[in-house]
């Protein structure tokens, strides 16, 4: 179970978020909605741990993955060794069998700027998944690709959230999108942002 409770968070004194207290209980998909800027990005890198400097506490898994919107990869290193990298306890063929489940089968040796965005993304994916999370947190995952990539990109999403049975938690400003995947859709609302009671 992932328990989230955010109290307040303050950036420059400013405050962004008041309460936002939700959880997650193993293998739930959530997915974080609101308009543009209310804090969604925010609330994810807090449950993620990645900002400390909030009110409140959260229960995390050890164990978790983040997928940006814009990959993280390295440009100079290839589709495999971007994926090998981060997880060095895989050998080439688990990776490159993870490159294949995830529709990059002999693109291995490809650089990231040789990949278009939603191969960019499929890396991505295969690197999160490849650690065996226990908790996968997105930010706009499928957002800037064409409406046939991010439907393969969804459904592909949706596979391997089923096999693995990890959380999730993801942002999207996309009704489709939180219904197809999404168990549950948390709605963001008022000034500073929080969950309605
Ligand atoms: N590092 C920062 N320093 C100061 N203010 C910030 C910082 N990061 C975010 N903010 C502000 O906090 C608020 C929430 O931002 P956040 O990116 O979490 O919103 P969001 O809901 O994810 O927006 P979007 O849907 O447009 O991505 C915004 O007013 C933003 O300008």
């Amino acid at each position: 179970m992932i328990r989230v409770a955010i109290d307040a968070k303050y950036f420059n004194g400013k405050p962004v978020l008041g309460q936002v207290h939700f959880n997650i209980a193993a293998g739930e998909t959530v997915a974080l909605v609101g308009p543009s800027g209310i804090g969604k990005t925010t609330i994810l890198r807090i449950v993620a741990g990645i900002d400390t400097d909030f009110q409140g506490q959260v229960q995390r898994p050890d164990a978790l993955a983040m997928v940006f919107q814009e990959p993280t990869l390295l440009p100079w290193r290839s589709a495999l060794d971007n994926l090998l990298l981060v997880h060095p306890e895989l050998d080439r063929t688990k990776a490159a069998a993870a490159l294949v489940r995830v529709g990059l089968g002999g693109r291995e040796s490809a650089f990231p700027g040789q990949l278009s965005l939603g191969q960019r993304r499929r890396l991505s994916l295969a690197r999160a998944f490849a650690g065996h999370p226990e908790l996968l947190i997105m930010d706009e995952p499928f957002v800037s690709l064409d409406a046939e990539t991010a439907a393969e990109m969804i459904n592909l999403t949706e596979a391997l959230i089923a096999e693995t049975g990890l959380a999730t938690l993801f942002v999207t400003h996309s009704a489709a999108e939180a219904q197809q995947l999404a168990d549950r859709v948390l709605r963001l609302q008022g000034m500073p942002a929080q969950l309605p009671a």
